[in-house]
């Protein structure tokens, strides 16, 4: 089994917090975040605050040859996907292995297309974590990683995924090794696209879903859009998926917000892309008719550019 002995992280933000304290403090300066020019300063003078504790890992920059990672693991927006994948060349050594922690269907399609398939492990996270100007708190084990390959047997873990989980292990960072993670993958897309499109376009929280028949309409329509794409792909999402996400809202607090609205509420660009377009693109390709997601995607567009002042 490999020795996962030197991490890189690539964004220091919301997600990447939840690994950057505990991996950090076992690894010490081999643990090391992945940034230049004014992000860089920001993090050298400010650091992060996370429960409290202020934080100054150890940053190394892009352009730092002959020094590659054990494990990169990659925690920005979607919108910023394709720098970050130049940025990690240096990190990428012949047995890196890539993590890439993004919501959405298609960031490990995207990085394995540079560095080789044999690289990447699946990844997903089910835990909400805001932070605001370097801040936040969060319970780190009121959530988890999911991560594996493809196909996982607990009776096989492949190489990569036992030093994976030798690491989080280690660090006691909280995960599950699902037994499909594409059916994971997707059915998280399917909770994004239908929630966070809907709540981002109407400005509702969460709790609209608990006593509005209209936020629902939006929902469940978007959620059909997205299962008949992953069925077309040979993803076996359903009304089961359905039905465990209506458990899942239901105990949610009525005034919690998904990232779109967080994202639209402070003024940021959001990964409406990343959610709504994939769909919309993906439903082109391959023959699904895809209304609700094309509405999402060019209303949320407008609400950013109305944001942005470009109207
Ligand atoms: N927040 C949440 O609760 C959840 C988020 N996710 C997903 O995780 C992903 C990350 O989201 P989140 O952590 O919330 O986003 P954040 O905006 O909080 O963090 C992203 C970080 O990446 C940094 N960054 C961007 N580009 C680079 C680069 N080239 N080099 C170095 N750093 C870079 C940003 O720096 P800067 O601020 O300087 O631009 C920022 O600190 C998204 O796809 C999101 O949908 C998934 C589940 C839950
Ligand atoms: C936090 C969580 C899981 C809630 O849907 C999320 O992925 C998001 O808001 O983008």
């Amino acid at each position: 089994m490999k020795d996962i002995k030197k991490v890189t992280l690539i964004g220091l933000g919301a997600m990447g917090v939840f690994f950057a304290p505990r991996i950090s403090e076992k690894l010490g300066a081999d643990f090391r975040i992945l940034a230049d020019g004014a992000r860089k300063e920001r993090l050298e003078r400010k650091g992060v605050t996370v429960n409290t504790i202020n934080y100054r890992f150890p940053i190394i920059t892009p352009d730092v040859e002959a020094d590659p990672a054990d494990l990169v693991i990659i925690a920005v927006k979607g919108y910023d996907l394709e720098q970050a994948i130049r940025d990690i060349k240096n990190q990428v050594g012949k047995d890196t292995i890539i993590l890439s922690v993004l919501n959405g269907v298609e960031s490990e399609k995207q990085i394995a297309a540079v560095y080789g398939s044999e690289h990447l492990l699946y990844s997903y996270m089910r835990i909400s974590i805001v932070m605001k100007d370097g801040k936040t708190e969060f319970d780190p084990h009121k959530g988890l990683i999911h991560f594996g390959d493809l196909k996982n047997d607990p009776e096989h873990y492949s190489g990569n995924v036992l030093a994976v989980k030798s690491l989080f292990d280690l660090c006691g960072i909280d995960y599950k090794i699902d037994a499909d993670m594409l059916k994971g993958i997707w059915f998280k897309f399917m909770c994004n696209v239908a929630e966070n499109m809907t709540c981002a376009m109407f400005g509702v929280p969460f709790g609209a879903f608990q006593k509005n028949d209209d936020a629902n309409f939006f929902r469940h329509k978007a959620m059909w859009e997205v299962i008949r794409i992953a069925n077309k792909l040979g993803i076996d999402i359903g009304q089961n998926e359905i039905d465990r996400q209506e458990h899942t809202l239901g105990r949610l607090p009525y005034e919690n917000k998904p990232s779109t609205l967080q994202d639209l509420e402070v003024g940021k660009r959001t990964e409406v892309d990343m959610f709504a377009g994939t769909v919309v693109r993906l439903g082109k390709e391959l023959g699904v008719e895809t209304p609700v997601c094309e509405c999402f995607l060019h209303g949320i567009h407008l609400i950013e550019a109305r944001m942005f002042k470009e109207i």
